[in-house]
């Protein structure tokens, strides 16, 4: 069975809204086609119901179809407009392509010219959809899960900081989550459409960490065989994920803290600076305070980078969110392998709420993923003791 195609047109002018309707209609029976009067009564209608295809009139009483497209982007971006212009508004009718519209007819329609552009505005609108779904489902991958108290808090910070531009420092033992903060941090933010870019400022030999982050010209040193941006410059109008950070050797550390005073980066081997608009994010799990007190760290570049600190509780302080993880595993896992999940007794989540999980959570997931494979049909306590190798 094709799918039903939900399509409006919002259209003043009665006989034109008719005989697109009928045409429409005429051309396929998977077409479900609804009409609007004007801007007003089209808003109403996009609100109440999910369109795949609006055509909407430019000149119009009440509301025009630019306000319209506006209005309607806002509530419902994934919706595909087509305009109809008039004689006076083909200028208008350009604005609204660069307002978000997939396309524009002149009036008087003409038939084939309509429906090629209905029919490619609606593979187009598929796409959106799917696109989305999808970008869900990756991000979906950076749930923070827990309702524990310290987590709420997280989440209310992570809330509130994601919309400013303000650096953050996350701070925390191995595998609490800080990277699932910056995630969030980066997802709700006004630059969640653009990259985010991770770097492991631990995994990189001190001697490439500038050319890393910064890139270089050709010809800076002898691997330099071509012009390569750096993490810096892919990042740009997005954010930059600077892990491990209390890892980075001091002559880097002075890099970078250059890179946070002025904006401005210098390929290695380049003569001119290159400006970047970059939200900076760094975790470590070290105590920078006592790394800047031994002499490893830079002061100022800790007061650069922790404008706001978020620091991530380790499981044994939140030992309340066990149960919900274990699920969150259990399912998670299950996915990724293709199978039917299986369940935890009782029993069996009790014992390992009550096991020593120091911070660790990427070692219960991993634990999680052992009893999947050794334990039986359903994990029993037994299982537990068996393989949870605590
Ligand atoms: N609250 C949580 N909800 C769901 N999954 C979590 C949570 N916290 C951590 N995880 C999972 O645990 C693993 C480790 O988390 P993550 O990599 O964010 O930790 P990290 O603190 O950045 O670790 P490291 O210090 O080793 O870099 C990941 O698989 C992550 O998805």
């Amino acid at each position: 069975m094709t799918k039903v195609s939900k399509i409006l047109i919002v259209e003043d002018e009665s006989s034109i809204r008719r005989v697109l309707k009928k045409i429409l209609e005429e051309e396929s029976s998977s077409y479900q086609v609804d009409v609007a009067e004007d801007g007003e009564e089209g808003l109403e209608k996009i609100k109440a119901e999910d369109y795949d295809l609006v055509i909407s009139d430019i000149k119009m009483p009440k509301m025009d179809g630019e306000e319209l497209l506006v209005a309607a982007k806002k509530l419902k971006p994934e919706t595909v407009f087509v305009m109809i212009s008039g004689h006076g508004d083909l200028e208008t009718a350009v604005t609204t392509m660069r307002l978000g519209a997939f396309d524009y007819i002149s009036k008087p329609p003409d038939l084939n010219r309509l429906l090629t552009t209905v029919r490619n505005g609606l593979d187009t609108s598929k796409l959106v959809v799917e696109n989305t779904i999808l970008k869900k489902k990756v991000n979906k991958k950076y749930d923070i899960i827990g309702e524990s108290t310290p987590i709420v808090r997280i989440k209310e910070m992570i809330e509130k900081v994601a919309q400013t531009e303000a650096r953050v420092l996350i701070t925390g033992s191995n595998g609490t989550g800080k990277e699932l903060v910056a995630h969030q941090l980066h997802l709700q933010s006004k630059r969640a459409a653009q990259p985010f870019i991770e770097v492991n400022c631990a995994a990189i030999p001190s001697e490439l960490i500038e050319s890393e982050l910064f890139g270089h010209v050709k010809g800076a040193f002898t691997s330099a065989v071509k012009d390569r941006p750096g993490k810096f410059e892919l990042a740009n109008s997005g954010t930059i994920f600077l892990d491990e950070i209390g890892d980075m050797s001091m002559p880097a550390q002075a890099k970078v803290l250059r890179a946070l005073q002025e904006n401005m980066i210098t390929r290695v081997g380049a003569e001119k600076d290159v400006k970047v608009d970059v939200r900076v994010l760094a975790a470590t799990n070290k105590d920078l305070k006592k790394e800047i007190a031994e002499g490893r760290f830079r002061e100022d570049l800790y007061h650069r980078l922790a404008v706001i600190l978020i620091e991530v509780p380790c499981l044994n302080d939140r030992r309340d969110d066990i149960p919900l993880l274990l699920t969150h595993f259990v399912k998670q896992i299950a996915n990724e392998q293709g199978t039917v999940a299986k369940v935890l007794t009782e029993e069996a989540i009790q014992l390992l709420k009550e096991y020593d999980w120091t911070g660790n959570i990427r070692e219960l997931r991993n634990v999680v993923e052992r009893l999947i494979i050794l334990g039986g049909k359903e994990i029993s306590k037994e299982d537990v003791e068996l393989f949870a190798n605590k």
